[in-house]
């Protein structure tokens, strides 16, 4: 069985190509926004969806089919072509010059793969079944898309928060895990639930910590 690598990658200011203009290379490209990558799609025509973000200038659109060379300083690609030869190409290139390759169509050619991903701010859940079946990873990802509601995005602001705070002021490493366990099991997800939760002001988190270190 193969195994892979859990890992994030950062694509901050890295060029990633997308070779391929159709549905599911938008789908790649919509896993790259936001991430500071310089996108960039070869392909001879390309969805609306892409179209939009080409005119934003938030993609490079090469407007042709793909050629060797076209690669060059990439940092990852994506061959996401409907065509077998095409994607195996490629692949080849992308192994000549040691560039993270992913194969829409074939799991086996590729470097990394593309998990199912829930997004809740600070929160991030990825599930993959290392390609044995990306319909039970689209299923797996809408269950818990139901399980882990909107309520997890102010949940962990409110953490990020409390956690800066806790750094800051306390000291003892036994006395900070203490509080943060504390906080965890205080109830706040489901106030935030049943959206009785306000934020909390800096005197009210001060006087949280100081009640807590108390006891
Ligand atoms: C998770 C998700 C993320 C995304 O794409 O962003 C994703 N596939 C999704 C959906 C999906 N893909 C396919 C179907 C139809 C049912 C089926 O065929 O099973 C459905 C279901 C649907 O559309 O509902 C067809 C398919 N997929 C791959 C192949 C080729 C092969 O297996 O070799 C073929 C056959 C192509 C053909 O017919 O030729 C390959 C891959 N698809 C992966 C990811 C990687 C493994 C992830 C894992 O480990 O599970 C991997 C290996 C590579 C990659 O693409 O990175 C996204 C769900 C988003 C969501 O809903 O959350
Ligand atoms: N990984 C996945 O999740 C997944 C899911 C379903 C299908 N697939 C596979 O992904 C591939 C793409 O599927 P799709 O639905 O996006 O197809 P599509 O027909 O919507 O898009 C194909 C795109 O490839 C472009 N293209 C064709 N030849 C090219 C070339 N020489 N150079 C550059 N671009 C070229 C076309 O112009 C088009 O934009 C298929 O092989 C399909 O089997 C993968």
């Amino acid at each position: 069985m193969q195994h892979f690598v859990p890992i994030s990658l950062n694509c901050k200011n890295k060029i990633c190509c997308i070779v391929g203009g159709g549905r599911i290379a938008e789908r790649k490209v919509k896993g790259l926004m936001e991430s500071g990558a310089f996108i960039t799609v070869i392909s001879p025509n390309i969805t609306p969806d892409l179209q939009v973000l080409a005119d934003h200038k938030q993609l490079h659109w090469v407007n042709r089919v793909y050629r060797e060379g076209d690669l060059q300083g990439a940092f990852l690609v994506y061959a996401a072509t409907d065509r077998r030869d095409v994607n195996d190409a490629v692949a080849h290139e992308a192994g000549q010059r040691g560039i993270l390759v992913n194969v829409a169509d074939r799991s086996e050619e590729a470097d990394f793969i593309t998990p199912g991903i829930i997004r809740r701010g600070r929160l991030t859940i990825s599930v993959s079944t290392a390609g044995a079946g990306p319909a039970v990873t689209s299923e797996i990802t809408s269950a818990l898309d139901t399980l882990f509601g909107w309520e997890y995005e102010p949940y962990l602001d409110f953490m990020y928060d409390m956690r800066q705070a806790i750094k800051r002021i306390v000291s003892s490493p036994q006395q900070r895990a203490k509080l943060l366990r504390r906080l965890a099991s205080s109830g706040i997800l489901e106030q935030i639930r049943r959206q009785e939760f306000t934020v909390w002001t800096q005197e009210e988190i001060d006087t949280w910590i100081a009640q807590n270190q108390e006891e």
